[in-house]
């Protein structure tokens, strides 16, 4: 392939029944080594369930995914094991010698080194999910999965978590999928966004190359109304 990027994720013509319901239609999507890719879309309309095929959650019922072997899905409760702590919540997975010298880095990256020996059940929300990053960093994936992790924590930590995740972009060089509902969300983290409708990839923006003011101000309008027209559609049913 003459592409500059090497692909990371390949999904060809996949489709995903559940009964009679056609949730995923013949979706096609590739992501680049290291790119950010965020997917928008309203509630229902198959975001998760492609989420979960790449995950290796679940199978397509037609069409191919081809993702790397090394991937982590960081999902929107922390799902933590609160019979652990910290550090061992960090190292579930890792098999090697080193393993706790290599989950306490994490955890400094995430800023809670401090926290190592901490019962899950004394963290606030935004920290249990800070594990839950350094729990999916700490086997150095070449592909993140992150099924709306930030969406039930509060306006602020929403913003720092935005932070750490771009800081933890710069230093492990994953490509990373994020679903969410939040435009600015969206906005703040993406290489690129992908509006998801009818069961497919219905539009794409470029962020990182419409670096300027207005670009993005036009882009969070017309992402704004693409989402609150596929509400509109869905309340007509
Ligand atoms: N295992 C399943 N069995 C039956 N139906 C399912 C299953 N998983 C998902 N669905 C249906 O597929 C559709 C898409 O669900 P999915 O969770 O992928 O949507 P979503 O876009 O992630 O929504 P939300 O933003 O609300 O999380 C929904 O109608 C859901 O009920």
């Amino acid at each position: 392939m003459s592409d500059v990027t090497t692909t990371s994720v390949d999904v060809r013509d996949v489709r995903r029944k559940f009964g009679d319901r056609v949730v995923l239609d013949d979706l096609s999507l590739t992501i680049g080594e290291s790119e950010f890719v965020v997917l928008l879309g309203p509630s229902g309309c198959g975001k998760s369930t492609l989420l979960r095929l790449l995950g290796g959650l679940d199978r397509p019922d037609a069409g191919t995914v081809t993702v790397p072997r090394e991937r982590a899905i960081v999902f929107q409760n922390d799902r933590l094991l609160p019979w652990q702590r910290v550090l061992r919540n960090v190292t579930i997975g890792l098999y090697e010698a080193g393993a706790d010298e290599r989950a306490l880095a994490v955890l400094d990256e995430v800023g809670l080194k401090d926290h190592a020996r901490a019962w899950p059940k004394t963290l606030s929300g935004g920290e249990a999910q800070r594990v839950s990053l350094a729990r999916a960093l700490v086997t150095e994936p070449d592909l993140v999965l992150l099924d709306e992790p930030f969406a039930a924590l509060d306006a602020i930590t929403r913003l720092r978590m935005h932070d750490l995740v771009r800081e933890l972009r710069r230093k492990h060089n994953a490509a990373m999928l994020l679903v969410t509902h939040d435009v600015d969300e969206a906005i703040a983290l993406a290489d690129r966004i992908l509006v998801m409708s009818d069961g497919r990839i219905g539009s794409s923006y470029d962020v990182r190359l419409d670096q300027d003011e207005r670009a993005i101000g036009t882009a969070r309008e017309d992402l704004r109304a693409s989402l609150l027209g596929d509400l509109g559609l869905a309340a007509v049913h």
